[in-house]
């Protein structure tokens, strides 16, 4: 078996073409392999990538832990600059992607690739518009619980907010059974801890981020996690907060744009290695 290794902002993936789409389903264990560090390649993710119903590539998205995911807007960068190294697609024109959360398009620009990600649905809406919050977090590290917003880009996040940078800084390298959540989510979900941090000096919003992935524990940056907490942000911030934010996580900074409900990503992706599978 023949995989690609690629990051986008240090969030790493393993990728295959299928493009005939008659690769079998690798079991959950097979990923869970595949994504060890030690036993395996080691990638936070792993993409096949297939033929599509619908648009012109389909995204098979699968956690490190082999679960299904609805999309990844890191991965989706990745697969992109795939696309484009293998002659697969040119981006003189935008890809569009099928997704399990529906179709994205993704268009070449300066410095890597910018993705309409489609828009973001606060599930709880009267609840988000009257208090800001909807459910209770426990953090490992943090005494007792803090409010959360969810948010749903299609796939689910929670965005939490901590009071300052260095609160941040000194959380330990986090699990995902480091996070309680109150009422706990049916499918999991991801976890964003964000401190706002001003404005620029061209009035972009800057947030500092780490994220807890669903079916991974912590990684150094998530595309859908950065939509989702200046989604979240600008909803708490109200009238006048800008429209677009850098968000700021270990891995590096991606760029989000909000127009209305719908949510834009900017950000790089390299390949970093072919790799031959031998058993
Ligand atoms: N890293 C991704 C998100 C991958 C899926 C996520 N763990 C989930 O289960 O929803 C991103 O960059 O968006």
């Amino acid at each position: 078996m023949q995989l690609t290794k690629a990051h986008a902002t240090a969030n790493d993936f393993l990728l295959y073409a299928d493009l005939a789409g008659v690769s079998e389903p690798l079991a959950d264990a097979e990923v869970r392999r595949l994504c060890d560090r030690r036993l395996g390649i080691g990638a936070d993710g792993l993409i096949r990538i297939a033929p599509a119903r619908e648009g012109d590539f389909f995204m098979d998205y699968r956690n490190a832990d082999g679960s299904y995911a609805e999309m990844c807007g890191n991965g989706i960068r990745a697969m992109a600059a795939y696309l484009r190294e293998r002659g697969l697609h040119e981006f003189s024109a935008p890809a569009r992607i099928e997704t399990r959360g529906g179709i994205v398009t993704v268009n070449a620009v300066a410095g890597g690739f910018r993705v309409a990600m489609g828009r973001a649905i606060l599930p709880a809406r009267e609840i988000a518009e009257r208090d800001g919050f909807d459910v209770a977090v426990t953090i490992a590290g943090i005494a007792g619980q803090r409010p959360g917003l969810s948010v749903a880009l299609p796939n689910p996040h929670v965005v939490v907010a901590l009071p300052d940078a260095a609160n941040l800084a000194a959380l330990p390298w986090l699990a995902e059974a480091d996070v309680q959540i109150d009422p706990a989510p049916r499918a999991g979900t991801n976890v964003e801890l964000v401190v706002p941090g001003g404005e620029t000096s061209d009035g972009h919003g800057v947030i500092d981020m780490r994220v807890i992935e669903r079916g991974v524990g912590e990684t150094r940056s998530c595309g859908t996690g950065a939509c989702a907490a200046a989604f979240a942000v600008r909803h708490w911030a109200g009238a006048g907060a800008p429209a677009i934010w850098q968000v700021r996580m270990p891995g590096g900074t991606l760029i989000v744009e909000i127009d209305g409900e719908d949510v834009y990503l900017t950000g790089p992706a390299e390949l970093v290695a072919d790799v031959t599978l031998l058993s």
